[in-house]
C-alpha cells in the first residue's frame, strides 16, 4: 500500500458564525484519486481551500486537524503555507484560462511563477515547460509558450494550466471543476493528462466535481458532501456500483457515459 500523504480529520469550516462543512474525515495516498463530489454548496471548494488556506478573512477550519506528510499545516506560519502552495500542493481552477493574465504569455507566466519557489533562468524555465509539454503531448509547445491566452482555445487554456501546476512537480494536485467549462472531446484530453500525470510523476490528486461521470473515469475512491457532511466514502467501485446512501443513488441517476482510458 502506498504512503499517506494527506489526512483531514474531522474537519468543520465555518463562515463567520454559519458552519459550512462539518466532520469530515479522509486520507489521501500517494497516486490515489479521489473524487470529491456533491451539488452546489456541499462544500467541496471549501474543504479543498481549507488545505491551501484560501478561506479569506471571513473563513477558518473550526474544529479538526489537516496533515500534509504528517505535518499539520493548519499550524504553520503564512510564509511556510505559502512555500506549500504551488510547490507542494499544486492547484488548477475550473477556468484556468480566466485565472491567466490577459496581457502577458503564457511563457512568461510560467516563467514567473517558477521564478516565485525556486531560482531559475528564463531559458531554464522554457527547457522544462518544453518538457512537460512534450510528456503531455501537446502539439507545439513551442507556440503555446509564446501565445497569449487569448491566442490560445479554452481547452488549450486548461491544458496550459495543468501543465503550469504540474511545473513545480507537486506530490498533491487539487483539480476544482477543471473540466466543466469544456467540450467533451477537450474533457476527455484533460481527464487523460491528468491520469497520465499520476502514472508520469505519482501524483496524488484531489478532483472536485458535480460530474459522476468524470468520477467514473479517474477515481479510486470517493467521497460524497452533502451540506458539508459526508454521506459516502470509499473505493471508488463500490460507491458507484454499489451506493448506500439515497443522495449518492440520486446523483448517480444522471451519469454522461465516460469510460476510463488513458489513450489521448
Ligand atoms: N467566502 C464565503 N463566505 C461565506 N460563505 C461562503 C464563502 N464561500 C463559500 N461559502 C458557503 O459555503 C458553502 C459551501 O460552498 P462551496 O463553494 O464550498 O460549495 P461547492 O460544493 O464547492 O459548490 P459549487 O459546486 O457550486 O462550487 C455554501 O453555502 C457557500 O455559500
Amino acid at each position: 500500500m502506498c504512503e499517506e500523504i494527506l489526512r483531514y480529520d474531522s474537519v468543520e469550516v465555518s463562515f463567520g458564525e454559519k458552519v459550512v462543512v462539518s466532520d469530515v474525515s479522509f486520507s489521501l495516498r500517494q497516486g490515489e484519486i479521489l473524487g470529491l463530489v456533491g451539488e452546489s454548496g456541499s462544500g467541496k471548494s471549501t474543504l479543498i481551500k481549507a488545505a491551501m488556506g484560501l478561506l479569506g478573512t471571513n473563513g477558518m477550519v473550526t474544529k479538526g486537524d489537516i496533515l500534509y506528510k504528517e505535518q499539520n499545516i493548519l499550524d504553520i506560519s503564512e510564509k511556510e503555507k505559502r512555500r506549500i502552495r504551488g510547490a507542494q500542493i499544486g492547484m488548477i481552477f475550473q477556468d484556468a484560462g480566466a485565472s491567466l493574465c490577459p496581457i502577458r504569455t503564457i511563457g512568461e507566466q510560467i516563467y514567473e511563477s517558477m521564478r516565485a519557489h525556486r531560482k531559475i533562468s528564463k531559458s531554464e524555465a522554457k527547457n522544462h515547460a518544453m518538457e512537460l509539454f512534450e510528456k503531455l503531448h501537446f502539439k507545439d509547445g513551442k507556440r503555446v509558450w509564446d501565445s497569449y491566452p487569448f491566442e490560445l482555445s479554452g481547452g488549450m487554456n486548461q491544458r496550459a494550466g495543468i501543465a503550469i501546476a504540474m511545473l513545480m512537480n507537486p506530490p498533491i494536485l487539487f483539480a476544482d471543476e477543471p473540466t466543466s467549462a469544456l467540450d467533451v472531446t477537450v474533457q476527455r484530453q484533460v481527464i487523460n493528462e491528468m491520469l497520465h500525470l499520476r502514472e508520469l510523476f505519482g501524483t496524488s490528486i484531489i478532483i472536485v466535481t458535480h460530474d459522476l461521470g468524470v468520477v467514473k473515469a479517474m477515481a479510486d475512491t470517493v467521497l460524497v458532501l452533502k451540506d458539508g457532511k459526508k454521506v459516502e466514502y470509499g473505493k471508488a467501485e463500490a460507491v458507484l456500483n454499489d451506493p448506500q446512501d439515497a443522495y449518492t443513488q440520486k446523483l448517480l441517476s444522471a451519469v454522461p457515459v465516460l469510460r476510463r482510458s488513458v489513450n489521448t
